[in-house]
């Protein structure tokens, strides 16, 4: 019999994670799957649940909450020979997985698109020890951004990131750069530097709109102007699409990143504080197989 690992943060959405349950059971059960559900308690418990998904065999696992619930999920199918398939529920205030992959951002509908029969590999991103599945960011601006607090998140969504992100630019000083990418190099000093694997970034999902979830690639932006007028275009371009033309910002992608600092500088990954430079950034190409809507 099939089998299916529902991991479940009840303290996500709102709170309102668990009335979601019994549906995505019930879906799972009458495509024939033996369902087990496993509630997270605190930090790492659904990267936790899922190398046990990797290591019985199980043939799905269904994600039920926010991106950091899904982050951990994700985790849990680094360096495992036996990766399931993966559901998502998105119940967080971004979603940017989700949006990437067209999956609904309405919970009920996104439980009706379990049953579909189309997956999509996709690339994951690997961050010294850990992997990621949208974007790194690196920089004062990113630092901002891991305190941008939940209820700004629950009111403004992507724009409280924005908000956060102008207000932080009119005050800070840029950081010493020294970025390796392949066998290029560019050094320098920036606000914000941005590794992107999907075209949906901070809930903005024209940041990278060429960016395609299996092309192999890391899309990476740096951002160079510090000043007021160039931030409000900066976040102009973000909003409309065409950052990577804008004059302020180099653009590249690369298999291989090495970012690193003479300063301390913090990262965010996936929406959450990540560690401090220096990171080393590699592709795992269609590294997991996701669940998608039937019709794109
Ligand atoms: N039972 C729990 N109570 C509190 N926090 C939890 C629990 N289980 C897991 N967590 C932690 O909560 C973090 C945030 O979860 P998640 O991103 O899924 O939800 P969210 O905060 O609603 O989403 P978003 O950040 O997009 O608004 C996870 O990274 C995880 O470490």
């Amino acid at each position: 019999m099939k089998q299916a690992m529902i991991i479940i943060n009840p303290s996500s959405g709102k709170e309102e994670a668990l009335e979601y349950v019994s549906n995505v059971e019930e879906s799972l059960r009458t495509q024939g799957y033996k369902v087990i559900v496993k509630e997270t308690a605190k930090e790492l418990d659904a990267t936790r649940y899922c190398i046990t998904a990797c290591e019985e065999y199980y043939d799905l696992v269904v994600s039920i909450g926010g991106d950091g619930t899904l982050h951990e999920t994700i985790n849990g199918l680094m360096d495992q020979d036996h990766r399931p398939r993966l559901g998502v529920v998105p119940l967080g205030t971004v979603n940017d997985f989700a949006r990437a992959l067209q999956i609904p951002l309405n919970p009920e509908e996104a439980i009706l698109t379990l049953t579909s029969s189309r997956v999509k590999r996709v690339d994951m991103g690997r961050l010294n020890g850990e992997l990621f599945a949208n974007v790194v960011a690196v920089g004062s601006l990113a630092e901002s951004l891991s305190s941008v607090s939940s209820e700004d998140k629950s009111k403004l969504g992507a724009f409280a990131y924005l908000k956060e992100g102008i207000k932080e630019l009119m005050g800070i000083s840029a950081h010493p750069f020294v970025i390796q990418h392949d066998e290029k190099i560019w050094v320098g000093e920036s606000p914000l530097f941005l590794a992107a694997l999907t075209n949906s970034v901070g809930g903005f999902e024209k940041l990278a709109p060429h960016a395609a979830v299996d092309d192999g690639l890391i899309h990476c932006f740096i951002i160079k102007d510090l000043t007021i007028f160039s931030t409000i275009s900066v976040s102009l371009s973000l909003l409309f699409g065409n950052l990577k033309e804008h004059k302020d910002v180099i653009y590249f992608t690369a298999k291989n990143v090495r970012v690193s600092s003479p300063e301390p500088v913090r990262t965010n990954v996936d929406g959450e504080e990540g560690p401090l430079l220096p990171i080393e950034l590699s592709i795992l190409p269609r590294h997991i197989e996701v669940i998608v809507p039937e019709v794109e």
